[in-house]
């Protein structure tokens, strides 16, 4: 799935603002963002729920909502919570859905194995676990066998049994070789379940990787763009500091037990003749800056350009 350039408005208020969203195939892919962040609209916008004013998106190579009726069958998605009979059992419930669409019976039990009601199918549906409903809804949504499933804060209200449930459903289904989009406000949870995210602000996605590199890399350091960058690297080895070369840049990590001092690196490079073309200090990791945005434990408004 990918978005391009999404904007977004309600009303005079952009919800969306440029966003650019890549979700590899395979494997299940975190939309991580506080509340009122966009999550939403953006997988209405791809599920073509909505429509944006600007940008676009696509499924499976195909752009929605043009394209949608070609793809839709191959999606999957929970955005809300779907209605099902109260006095029906769960799968009484598959039935009625399965009918509508032309599974059969086979496949009924196949989805009911595959998110492991299996023990609870003749219950009816007014007596299940709020995990357990939520796992009858992904059941509804594997009927017809879709290659991507989107969730959005499929763990919302559930209790510790229920998210992990719900958690191992969506490994289970990315391990089949699914593609899994799933949306929530909270880091950890996307940390236990994800393989790649987006970190999603204010309408944009103001990060994208996989999970490791999201969690480690984020060390504080400055970032340089200089033209001759095996000399620099050079001249600030030798004045002491820890360098790393990748993505066409430097990146520059305290001495030990120091700090990041963008200024003296300016002047140790100047001093040699050598001029950054840009050179930008990021002082927290990303996993920080996230939790003090979430938490709102920080008035702090994220570059997008200084830590992509
Ligand atoms: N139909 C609508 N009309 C007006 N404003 C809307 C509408 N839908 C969403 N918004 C606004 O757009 C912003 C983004 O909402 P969205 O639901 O996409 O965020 P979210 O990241 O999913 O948040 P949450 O985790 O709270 O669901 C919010 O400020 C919300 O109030």
């Amino acid at each position: 799935m990918r978005c391009t350039d999404l904007v977004k408005r309600y009303g005079g208020r952009e919800v969306l603002r440029g966003l650019n969203l890549n979700v590899p195939r395979g494997g299940v892919h975190g939309l991580l963002g506080p509340n009122g962040s966009g999550k939403t609209t953006s997988i209405r916008v791809i599920l073509g729920l909505t429509r944006a004013n600007a940008g676009h998106a696509e499924i499976l190579g195909q752009r929605v909502p043009e394209a949608l009726p070609r793809v839709i069958s191959q999606v999957g998605a929970i955005v809300e919570s779907p209605k099902f009979a109260p006095r029906m059992t769960g799968r009484q419930n598959l039935l009625v859905l399965g009918a509508a669409i032309g599974v059969d019976r086979r496949r009924i039990t196949e989805v009911l194995l595959e998110v492991s009601l299996d023990d609870h199918a003749e219950i009816p549906y007014r007596a299940y676990s709020l995990g357990q409903r939520q796992r009858l809804a992904i059941a509804a949504t594997l009927l017809k066998r879709p290659e991507v499933l989107i969730f959005d804060e499929p763990t919302n209200g559930l209790d510790p049994v229920g998210i992990h449930d719900i958690r191992a459903t969506m490994r289970s289904l990315a391990d089949s070789g699914r593609t899994v989009l799933v949306s929530s406000h909270i880091l950890s949870e996307i940390e236990q379940i994800a393989d790649s995210l987006s970190v999603i602000v204010d309408g944009r996605v103001v990060a994208e990787s996989d999970i490791e590199s999201f969690l480690s890399g984020g060390e504080p350091h400055v970032r340089i763009g200089i033209g001759d960058r095996v000399e620099a690297m050079d001249v600030l080895r030798r004045a002491g500091w820890r360098v790393e070369s990748g993505d066409g840049e430097l990146r520059v990590l305290p001495r030990a037990g120091g700090e990041l001092d963008p200024a003296g690196i300016a002047r140790t490079l100047g001093e040699e003749g050598l001029w950054p073309s840009e050179l930008v200090a990021q002082r927290q990791s990303l996993e920080q800056v996230f939790l003090e945005l979430t938490s709102g434990a920080a008035d702090w408004k994220p570059d997008p350009e200084g830590w992509r």
